[in-house]
């Protein structure tokens, strides 16, 4: 397998995950919907000894869109290139990487959102037409040189499918919405990861760990291997669901798997006493950029219910209130919700 640009979140403590990275579907739990639908594409174009249709995961960071496109490349028998927008500057750094695919080769290509105008733009007719014009020169002496490419497949992943221009989103043949994770599912994530650390967990710690993970597999990791050190330094041979107890409130983590930035949004939006938030508000008290609030903190709130998207901002909702534990405001028409 071929890396065109090692992804930048593959610090030494990520690599550790390549390794705990599932490179079969019979490793990659839960996302049932998408493996099936994705098992039929896969199976119908081997069978006819096609590329695949090009295919677009969004959803949160961490939900396992780079582990897909991995694992399709192994079903596929293809080669993968992995690189994300921001690498690509140019169109002439795109037009390097496509016209080095081969004839059903792979190309990830994460954060996509993120691509400039002028590189969507030569990613249009590669996709569709598998062919690249490429302006040699400038002003009148300009020359278009057409070059053929071969039949390859694009997987794009991003986290805000809204920012993706409607010309490069009509040209996937397949898009998917990745889901968080159930307590469960997640709890298989660990466990099957404690067993390639070849540390065993007992099931009750890896539900607690699951607990406390928002749904994300990456931080369900993250959280056993630091539920992992405690239990080195305490020379304790298998991991204990009392020592994962005491580790998770040591690193203070909430019960329900809020961390601090959750724990300050939704103190923020129940201090609005019923009022809406707007966005950039929220960001600059929470000195996060915009972005990080809509794509990474906001949607696992909305999924459980803890959050509101209105026309007017954000919103708490009565689950806010009551998992803060704060009497819900009386308002004259009835009480807010
Ligand atoms: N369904 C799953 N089953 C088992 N492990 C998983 C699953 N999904 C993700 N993981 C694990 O979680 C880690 C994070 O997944 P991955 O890097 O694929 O997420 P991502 O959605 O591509 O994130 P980002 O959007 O930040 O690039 C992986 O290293 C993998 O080990």
């Amino acid at each position: 397998m071929e890396r065109l640009v090692e992804i930048e979140r593959f610090d030494n403590e990520e690599s550790c995950e390549i390794t705990l990275r599932p490179s079969a579907w019979s490793e990659y739990i839960g996302q049932e919907q998408i493996k099936k639908n994705l098992g039929v594409f896969i199976e119908a174009s081997k069978k006819r000894g096609e590329a695949l249709d090009h295919i677009l995961f969004f959803g949160p960071p961490g939900l396992g869109k780079t582990t897909l496109a991995l694992i399709i490349a192994n079903e596929m028998d293809a080669n993968i290139k992995v690189t994300a927008a921001p690498m690509i500057e140019k169109s002439g750094d795109l037009a390097a990487i496509l016209t080095n695919l081969e004839e059903g080769d792979i190309l990830f290509i994460d954060e996509i959102h993120r691509l400039s105008p002028a590189v969507e733009e030569i990613l249009y007719s590669s996709m569709e037409d598998f062919r690249i014009d490429i302006i040699i020169g400038s002003g009148p002496a300009a020359q278009t040189v057409k070059i053929d490419l071969p039949r390859f497949t694009l997987v794009g992943a991003t986290t805000r499918a809204g920012m993706l221009s409607n010309p490069l989103r009509d040209r996937f043949g397949m898009n998917f919405r990745m889901q968080f994770y159930s307590s469960d599912e997640l709890a298989k994530i660990i466990s099957q990861a404690s067993r390639k650390l070849s540390k065993a967990i007992a099931h009750e710690a890896c539900l607690e760990i699951a607990k406390r993970s928002r749904g994300t597999p990456r931080i369900a990791l993250r959280l056993l291997r630091r539920v992992r050190d405690f239990a080195d330094v305490a020379n304790e041979k298998d991991i204990a669901h009392s020592r994962t107890k005491y580790a998770l409130e040591e690193l203070g983590i909430n019960s329900h798997g809020f961390d601090e930035m959750d724990i300050k949004l939704l103190n923020l939006l129940v201090g609005a006493n019923g009022r809406a938030i707007g966005l950039s508000t929220i960001a600059a008290a929470l000195s996060e950029d915009e972005g990080t609030v809509e794509d990474v903190l906001e949607p696992y709130l909305i999924a459980n219910g803890y959050l509101e998207r209105t026309a007017k901002g954000r919103r708490a909702t009565r689950s806010t209130y009551e998992i803060l534990n704060i009497e819900i405001p009386y308002q004259e028409e009835g009480g807010l919700f």
